[in-house]
């Protein structure tokens, strides 16, 4: 049953580059969170500080009662097991086979025997539909497919918290369907806390419990789904909707009168009876408590 993240006033620079400051938000146990924001916000900056590979200025990151910005390396270490991290192109070493690649971390960092390293690579290349491409390299197979390796290797520690860095890039629309699918059906029965940096809008609407979104250099909201894509602030809403109406300029920030003239054409996006419908785990998938709760909701929104 995932862990719950709090972060507390957290701040990060390079230099004299602030990348963002004073960021505060708690990924419930459990559940699914979104992190958006435009380009060079500072979100996979925000993925490596969460597991300890950066260090911020100021602020606090509690995971089970401790606060990991204090820890020293071998205590961090420890935290660092309840992470499961699936890096953007899958980070899978070239020369390795699938197999190898998706046992490295259990013959790095536990002393099981092949038996059991066998049953657990299996099992979890079953759950990401891979039985059968043990011996390939990943030079021979498809982005998707090495996205589900790479998504399989985070798995194997059985981690209470999962971090994906836009696992969609590079995919084609439909793969991306089944991805998102497949990341639903795994929180449904693995029950960890899954933070995911995406910029596909279509995603962000349907798969989270929660949305966040960084711009200039802060967190300008964090919360339930439908607050977010009920929501009247100007960012969100150019965000959500995917437009250039709105605050996000392609280079530089846009006046004042001029968002606003722009934001008054933005019409649809705001109302609750046609919010995006969530998608739901895989039938026979066993559903915890909080997805019968989604599904009535959606089933009442349906009616
Ligand atoms: N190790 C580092 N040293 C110095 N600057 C860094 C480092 N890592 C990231 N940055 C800077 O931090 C900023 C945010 O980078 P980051 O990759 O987190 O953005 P992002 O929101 O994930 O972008 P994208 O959506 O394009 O992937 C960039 O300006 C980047 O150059």
């Amino acid at each position: 049953m995932g862990v719950e993240i709090c972060v507390e006033g957290l701040t990060k620079s390079f230099g004299h580059q602030v990348i963002w400051q004073d960021v505060s938000l708690t990924l419930p146990a459990g559940e699914v969170s979104v992190m958006l924001g435009p380009s060079g916000t500072g979100k996979s900056v925000f993925l490596k500080t969460l597991v300890g590979l950066l260090k911020p200025e100021r602020g606090s990151i509690t995971i089970q009662g401790r606060d990991i910005t204090k820890l020293r390396e071998h205590d961090l270490y420890e935290v660092r097991k309840l992470f499961g991290v699936l890096f953007q192109d899958g980070a899978l070493f070239g020369s390795m086979n699938l197999y190898d690649n998706i046992a490295f971390p259990l013959r790095e960092h536990t002393r099981k025997p092949e038996s059991e390293i066998r049953r657990i690579v299996l099992e979890k290349m079953d759950m990401v539909g891979l039985i059968g491409a043990e011996e390939k390299l990943p030079g021979e197979i498809s982005g998707g497919m090495r996205k589900r390796a790479g998504l399989a290797r985070a798995l194997v520690l059985d981690p209470e918290i999962i971090l994906f860095d836009e696992p969609d890039s590079g995919l084609d629309p439909v793969r991306v369907a089944y991805l998102n699918q497949l990341i639903v059906d795994l929180n449904a029965q693995i029950d960890a806390t899954f933070l995911i940096v995406t910029h596909d809008i279509a995603s962000a609407r349907q798969v989270p419990d929660n949305i966040g979104l960084l711009f200039r250099r802060e967190l300008v909201m964090f919360g339930p789904r439908d607050q977010l894509l009920t929501s009247d602030e100007p960012v969100v809403r150019q965000f959500l909707n995917g437009r250039v109406q709105g605050p996000i300029g392609m280079a530089e920030e846009k006046d004042a009168a001029q968002v606003e003239q722009e934001l008054a054409e933005i019409g649809e996006g705001t109302d609750p009876e046609h919010l995006t419908p969530r998608l739901l785990p895989s039938p026979g998938i066993p559903r915890p408590p909080r997805w019968q709760a989604i599904a009535r909701r959606e089933e009442v929104a349906r009616a």
